[in-house]
């Protein structure tokens, strides 16, 4: 018989045993069992819909578990079917999701202190000087060197991740805190800022903290975890040390098969002929910028957030309707501000937040994959069966973890809601194609796919803009890349000029001798 992990020395910050989770029609969790020592750098992952969110939601008492077993912190052991806010709460366990539930508007020390009682003055009001005096104590002692009386939206987004961290590990109330649990924390952050979210967090763990890090980017994963857990379709596979291990057999633990870590794309000789071209167009923080796409080219688009990078591609698209300039595809002018005309001329957009602006969340999956061409399945109402065909063969391409083909959409993954988008642009050939983020979120496996999908969509002859916050990505896909800061293409490189630390530099020395 396996020893119980609930038997061993109590140095863990949480032990989870065969916690299970049942929804109608899909066993999200099946049996889990693994615990997280103290001061330990622990990641979980697992492919898109292997269970990851659910477990976190359990955690936070968001939800419920099956009845039967065990979950142990603080020496206080709870079913899994009894998990509240408040048990979470008493357990030291605290969360930074990726929204990071920060106010902008207000200021760093307003928001190190919401949900914190505000210090008082002796006649009872706000004491505004003793927030900002006992705020600047906490950013010192978290080693963040911002002004607490600056607006949370003028911070970067790194910043602003500290400072959800540092509002979390304020609880001194309740016995303080246990493990800190991170959900994706660098998937919105730029290129130049995940090495300095990682290092403190490297901190935080050096003190005795325990983070439990959920994310699909496993290079941080082997450089930063000390130990790993992989979920897949809601089974544990493994709970071991990260030492040693490489980027390609985590991939393999995740996917279940030889890793898939795409080979980086050939240089390819792209033709001469324009497909979209953009001419002296201003919209918003945009400003004179022309840029052309070839057929059958990638042109990766690099900028910080706020470099008005999603901006330009939103103009490019028709969403905005620019001041000046304007778009051509395949040489013809496209009427201003008009996401009708840019999409019958044959232009595809698929936009960062497409779970939330692109999909029909009450509609099946079947029918949010084929949402882009329905005409080729539907007469009226009436269903043809390529329609039901086609929709499995992309769940199986991409990997969609899904109860059936015609499950609502709402209630996959956050992951898999993404790759069902993509597969539904992917699946028409646009003439070209404007994609941002688009692998946020989505895992090892089905990345490769989307990439194999995206490069034969350019070998059809689509040309593709790609906006993209993973240097892996864009180094990866990219024949060319523009470089955007405040609004303006500043520099491009094609070919071998293409490096990591170009683009870094690149992208961040341009937004600094502009400042
Ligand atoms: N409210 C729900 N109703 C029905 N099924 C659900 C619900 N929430 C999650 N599921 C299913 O449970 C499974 C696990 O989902 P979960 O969100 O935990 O995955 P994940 O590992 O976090 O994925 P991702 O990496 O895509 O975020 C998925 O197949 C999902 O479809």
């Amino acid at each position: 018989m396996t020893e119980s992990l609930l038997d061993a020395p109590p140095q863990q910050a949480l032990v989870l045993e065969a916690v299970s989770k049942t929804f109608p029609g899909m066993r999200a969790l099946d049996d889990v069992s693994f615990a997280i020592h103290r001061g330990s750098f622990h990641a979980l992952l697992g492919g898109n819909g292997s269970g990851k969110s659910t477990l976190i939601k359990i955690l936070a008492g968001v939800y419920q578990g099956d009845p039967g077993g065990t979950i142990r912190a603080r020496g206080e052991s709870v079913d899994p079917q009894a998990t509240t806010p408040a048990w979470s709460r008493r357990a030291g366990i605290r969360f930074v999701h990726q929204d990071l539930g920060v106010f902008g508007a207000m200021s760093v020390a307003e928001n190190l202190f919401s949900g914190h009682p505000y210090p008082r003055t002796r006649i009872g009001a706000v004491g505004w000087r003793s927030m900002q005096a006992e705020a600047a104590r906490v950013l010192a002692r978290h080693d963040i060197d911002v002004d607490p009386r600056r607006s949370m939206a003028d911070l970067r987004p790194a910043e602003q991740t500290l400072v959800a961290i540092a509002r979390c590990l304020m609880d001194a109330d309740e016995g303080g805190v246990e493990l800190l649990v991170l959900d994706e924390p660098t998937a919105r952050l730029p290129p130049t800022e995940v090495e300095e979210l990682l290092a403190a967090l490297d901190r935080y763990v050096a003190g005795g903290l325990s983070i439990l890090y959920v994310s699909h980017r496993l290079s941080e994963v082997v450089e930063h975890a000390d130990t790993i857990t992989v979920l897949r379709d809601g089974r544990h596979v493994t709970t071991r040390p990260a030492d040693g291990l490489t980027r390609a057999e985590l991939a393999t633990l995740i996917v279940g098969s030889r890793s898939q870590i795409a080979a980086k794309r050939a240089t390819r000789t792209i033709g001469s002929d324009v497909v979209l071209r953009v001419e002296g167009l201003r919209s918003g923080p945009v400003h004179d910028v022309d840029l052309t796409l070839h057929a059958g080219e990638i042109v990766g688009l690099a900028g910080l957030v706020g470099s008005g990078r999603t901006h330009l591609v939103e103009t490019i698209f028709g969403v905005h309707r620019p001041r000046e300039g304007r778009v051509s595809l395949r040489g013809r002018p496209l009427r201003p501000g008009s996401v009708a005309a840019a999409t019958d001329a044959g232009l595809a957009y698929v936009p960062e937040d497409r779970a939330a602006h692109s999909a029909f969340r009450s509609l099946g999956l079947d029918m949010n994959l084929s949402a882009a061409d329905l005409h080729r399945y539907r007469r009226g109402w009436l269903r043809r069966p390529p329609e039901l065909a086609d929709a499995q063969a992309d769940i199986a391409r991409f990997a969609i973890r899904t109860p059936g083909v015609r499950a609502p959409f709402a209630q996959l993954s956050g992951g898999n809601q993404q790759k069902a988008v993509l597969a539904r642009w992917l699946r028409r050939s646009p003439v070209a194609l404007l994609l941002d983020e688009p692998t946020q979120g989505v895992d090892i496996g089905a990345r490769a796919e989307i990439y194999a999908q995206i490069e034969e969509a350019v070998d059809r002859g689509t040309a593709v803009l790609l906006v993209t916050s993973d240097l892996d990505e864009l180094l990866h896909l990219s024949d060319r890349v523009a470089v955007i800061s405040r609004g303006r293409i500043v520099d491009e490189a094609t070919g071998d000029r293409i490096t990591r630390d170009w683009v870094g530099s690149r992208m961040f020395d341009a937004h600094q001798e502009e400042s």
